[in-house]
């Protein structure tokens, strides 16, 4: 039998006689003559039970356990009692100890009170091991969420990471897709092969089929030398399709091919060359409801769709958004010339209370401006952007009231849209989320409103 024992008692004759017995079954124990000395013990070693008198000189049985519990509340303790004093012994139970004895002790009633205590301990340092790797393994390095939904992704991902699957990757604008489908990559056995991430929103719709699978000189006007597609660039590695329900059907087909052959033809080329890519790819629409509409091929589908891992928008996490913003201040203040170290109470709070429609993406380019405002050390309500200290909170944003006169709502639709673009550096792929549009119609309606980066004409694309 292992495991360690502390025996607290007044009596020197009670400590020894137990302590005979307890070695004697081969515990390691220890002893100390009154309450204060086994705390003084308890400082410097750790013992799975403590067994205390407890009527004792100077500090009770019953104060000492008060005083290990709140130190551990685990701890696992067992009253000595003297007969006829079972109310004190049902006291000690309900303040947290795990049995009493009463004395004189009878030594297989003690020993069999000793087995029982160590089963309970020996399951909770089994379950404090389990939680301890169930934290391991359900981390990621760089990716910040302790939110359930988030576990759930890292449980996923650590498991199918090491496998060839192909994976399918939801969530809104900024959510950490693109992160994830690197993590999924560093985790696999292709780690050291190129991860190649392309936009399927952001390149038109002529040039895609180039951009995957490349083409040779000649293929089309401008194509003056060969080039390779991302396809053939990734070989051995992963290619990382974004935004994959933006892809027109005719390119769907040709992906789909490519999946089931795995074989690419380039652009104007007449041979096949085999290729050997994992795909991920990720989508903010509900592809299960673009099949049903016609817009997407369902055998396509069921080749991506292998694993899913769904990406929770931010404003679901709202516990992880404190230890989010605290990452992207220490990234900040890793950077030269910015000294700011935190955030302050009351900018924090308004930044809980956002709603975060741009996501993690949003909330990282908040704290990066903040940094940069900042005139102290801490980030401050002032330095963060009005759309947060205007209190848009969660609960129920209602950004408009109509006007007594009415609204021009061309003027009103285009300044959102301005909006929108500036959120997203321009980029339309990113804007177009934030509006609930696809990139097809915020492309039309920068058409539309001539809005360019420069206010100017033209559609402002990246
Ligand atoms: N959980 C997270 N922990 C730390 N950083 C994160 C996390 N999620 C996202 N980010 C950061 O937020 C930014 C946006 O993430 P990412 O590009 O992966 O999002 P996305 O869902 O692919 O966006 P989009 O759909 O617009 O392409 C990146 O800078 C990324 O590093």
């Amino acid at each position: 039998m292992t495991g360690t024992i502390l025996i607290v008692d007044d009596e020197r004759a009670q400590r020894e006689i137990i302590q005979t017995i307890l070695e004697g079954e081969g515990y390691r124990v220890a002893a100390a003559p009154g309450g204060r000395e086994a705390l003084e013990q308890l400082e410097t070693s750790e013992f799975d039970v403590i067994l205390t008198d407890l009527k004792m000189q100077g500090m009770s049985g019953m104060e000492l356990l008060e005083r290990v519990l709140e130190a551990d509340p685990l701890q696992c303790a067992i009253m000595m009692t003297a007969h006829g004093t079972v109310d004190s012994a049902v006291e000690a139970m309900k303040k947290g100890a795990f049995d009493y004895l009463e004395k004189p002790l009878e030594r297989d009633n003690l020993l069999l009170t000793l087995r029982r205590a160590f089963e309970r301990v020996n399951l909770l340092r089994e379950n404090r091991v389990l939680q301890k790797r169930l934290k391991e393994t359900s981390s990621i390095p760089n990716i910040i969420g302790e939110h359930p939904k988030m576990r759930e992704v890292f449980r996923i991902v650590t498991k199918i990471a090491p496998t060839a699957s192909t994976v399918l990757i939801y969530g809104e604008s900024g959510t950490g897709k693109e992160l994830v489908a690197k993590a999924i990559h560093d985790g696999s056995p292709r780690k050291d092969k190129p991860f190649f991430a392309i936009n399927c929103a952001a390149i038109p719709e002529s040039l895609m089929e180039s951009e995957l699978f490349g083409h040779e000189k000649g293929a089309f006007t401008g194509a003056s030398s060969r080039e390779l597609g991302i396809f053939e660039a990734a070989t051995g590695g992963t290619v990382f399709l974004d935004e994959i329900g933006e892809m027109s059907v005719a390119m769907q087909a040709k992906l789909l091919r490519a999946i089931q052959s795995k074989e690419i033809r380039r652009v104007g080329g007449k041979v096949n060359i085999p290729v050997d890519v994992r795909i991920i790819s990720a989508t903010n629409r509900d592809l299960e409801a673009e099949i049903k509409r016609g817009g997407f091929r369902e055998d396509l589908f069921y080749r991506l769709n292998v694993i899913r891992i769904t990406l929770p928008p931010l404003r679901e996490r709202g516990s992880d958004i404190a230890a989010l913003a605290d990452f992207f201040v220490k990234k900040c203040s890793a950077q030269a010339g910015v000294t700011v170290r935190g955030i302050a109470k009351p900018a924090l709070k308004l930044i809980m209370d956002y709603s975060w429609p741009g996501n993690v993406r949003q909330l990282e380019s908040v704290i990066e401006r903040g940094a940069l405002m900042a005139e102290s050390d801490l980030i401050q309500p002032e330095d963060l952007p009005a759309e947060i200290t205007e209190g848009l909170s969660r609960a129920g944003w209602l950004p408009f009231e109509l006007p007594p006169d009415g609204i021009q709502f061309d003027e009103l639709e285009r300044n959102l849209i301005i909006k929108a673009m500036e959120r997203a550096d321009w980029v339309i792929a990113k804007a177009a989320p934030l509006l609930g549009m696809s990139y097809k119609t915020l492309q039309y309606r920068l058409e539309k409103f001539e809005i360019g980066r420069d206010r100017g004409t033209g559609n402002g694309d990246q």
